[in-house]
């Protein structure tokens, strides 16, 4: 594909270099980063965000927090490098790209055990690398494989940001909308703004706007409507955790799209990497959904918008059960139902 995109988390070997999200559509900024905390705060205050990207920032802050582990012998670097992962560990519950990209990092490490830990360390820089670099593959296969889905003159809807800046390139929800306008094919977007962060207004309608793509932004509120008038032809959404049985975690209000795709007989299509995949969570009860502070809702962007001291519940995402999914597009194809059965097989070579 073309290269429009920004890489939204780069690592020159000193630095981490974050594109901060919180900034954009005004400022387009990237954050020097060289210790742990500050990835720590990068992913916990949503300079980076997105279930991948969020990956790839935990494998290169750990990278970086291991700089001053003890060399003396493994068992002491082992000890030094599980407490920063573990530290790493606490900035966000729900995507599971955080863990997974985690678990990433200690396989390798113990797989090295035997090596001088100053190689190690290195080493370990070299699969944070690999993470990112498969992702950007995973994204491209997961854009092809979508496409099948879709034809020339469809509009399609999206809920909050699952593009380039949420991945190491191209997105997962929005990598076939970009590939479609490679190959001219007239696809366009509806943008649900994504109460309270707006991640839609913000960074899906800026990113589609940059690529030149046909994008409208609605408020929430309004995407029953755009249904009710035959105004889009399908859904598509990324998503922060598959459940073993199908069920989703995404951006709050995902559900609520959902549900309304299904009364209007829309196909409401999920783009997932195998990273956000996680069969040890059984079904959708058991992901952990993150609630974020009032002041998200009631003065977001820093304007009062709420009575002081007013009750706020502020859940960061819902669970799409699996019945109202028309299908997961994944790096290995397109899956339509039957997710407990199917799911497992992705995992074979
Ligand atoms: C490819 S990104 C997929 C998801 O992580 C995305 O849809 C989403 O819900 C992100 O939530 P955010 O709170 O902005 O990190």
């Amino acid at each position: 594909m073309e290269d429009i995109f920004l890489q939204s988390v780069k690592f020159d070997g000193e630095k981490l270099y974050v594109l901060d999200q919180t900034k954009l559509p005004q400022v387009t900024e990237f954050l020097e980063i060289t210790d742990i905390e500050d990835v720590w705060d990068a992913i916990k205050q949503l300079k980076v965000r997105g279930a991948p990207a969020i990956g790839i920032a935990a494998a290169y802050g750990l990278a970086l927090g291991i700089k001053d582990a003890p060399e003396s012998d493994f068992e002491a670097f082992y000890e030094y490098f599980k407490e920063k992962a573990d530290y790493l560990a606490t900035s966000r519950p729900t995507a599971v790209n955080l863990f997974w990209a985690l678990k990433r990092m200690d396989a390798r490490a113990k797989a090295e055990n035997g090596k001088p830990v100053s190689s190690i360390k290195k080493l370990l820089i070299e699969e944070a690398h690999t993470i990112r670099q498969e992702d950007e593959n995973v994204c491209s296969s997961i854009g092809e494989n979508a496409l099948s889905l879709f034809q020339d003159g469809m509009t399609v809807l999206t809920h909050c940001n699952a593009g380039g800046i949420a991945t190491a390139k191209y997105g997962t929800a929005l990598a076939p909308i970009y590939l479609a306008k490679e190959r001219g094919m007239d696809i366009k977007v509806f943008a649900d703004e994504t109460r309270p962060l707006l991640q839609g207004a913000r960074l899906t309608a800026w990113e589609l706007m940059q690529a030149g793509i046909d994008v409208t932004l609605i408020t929430d509120s309004m995407a029953a409507m755009v249904m009710q008038q035959g105004k889009v032809q399908a859904v598509i959404v990324g998503c922060d955790r598959v459940a073993a049985n199908g069920d989703v975690a995404n951006k709050i209000g995902t559900y609520g799209v959902a549900l309304l795709a299904k009364a209007h007989n829309i196909p409401f299509y999920v783009a997932a990497p195998l990273s956000t995949i996680d069969l040890e969570t059984r079904t959708g009860e058991d992901i952990p959904i993150e609630e974020r502070a009032a002041e998200e809702i009631t003065a977001g962007f820093g304007k009062s918008t709420a009575p002081e001291g007013v009750k706020v519940f502020n859940p960061a995402f819902d669970v799409t059960p699996h019945h109202l999914i028309t299908a997961i597009i994944t790096e290995k194809g397109v899956m339509r139902g039957n997710y407990s059965e199917e799911l497992p097989h992705l995992f074979e070579n």
